[in-house]
């Protein structure tokens, strides 16, 4: 899916600043350089994902807002080595769950 093929091409990203391949000017070797460029992106387009909710922006916004975060947080995963399908996994794990039960259970546990 759609999620794949950004993973796909943001490791093919990270793979060509592992080689020094200085290819073309691409956002997201600069993220995978600046942590806190990236921490610091993904903290505000998740700020502008909630003031499409708070300030009652269009639907379209939102939809893009989620996107940036989506994309962001994608590049994220990449620097710590991680694929979504762990993400995906977690949250398969969880669907028989409610959220109440799980953060009962975590709490729980210290
Ligand atoms: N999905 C994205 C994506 N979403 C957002 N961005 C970039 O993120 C940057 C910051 O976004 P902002 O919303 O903050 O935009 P801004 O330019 O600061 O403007 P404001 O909204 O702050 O006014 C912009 O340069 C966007 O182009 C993305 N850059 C790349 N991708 C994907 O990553 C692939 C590889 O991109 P490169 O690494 O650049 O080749 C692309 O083909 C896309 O599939």
């Amino acid at each position: 899916c759609t999620l794949y093929s950004l993973e796909s091409t943001i490791s093919q990203r990270k793979a060509e600043l592992a080689a020094e391949q200085n290819g073309k000017p691409s956002w997201t070797k600069r993220l995978l350089l600046d942590n806190k460029l990236l921490c610091s992106k993904i903290r505000e387009e998740a700020d502008e994902l909630c003031r499409t909710l708070e300030e009652i922006e269009d639907k379209s916004r939102t939809a893009l807002e989620m996107a940036d975060v989506l994309y962001h947080a994608m590049v994220l995963l990449a620097n710590k080595d991680l694929k979504i399908e762990a993400v995906m996994q977690v949250l398969r794990q969880r669907f028989s769950q409610s959220g109440v039960e799980e953060k009962r259970g975590r709490i729980s546990q210290g």
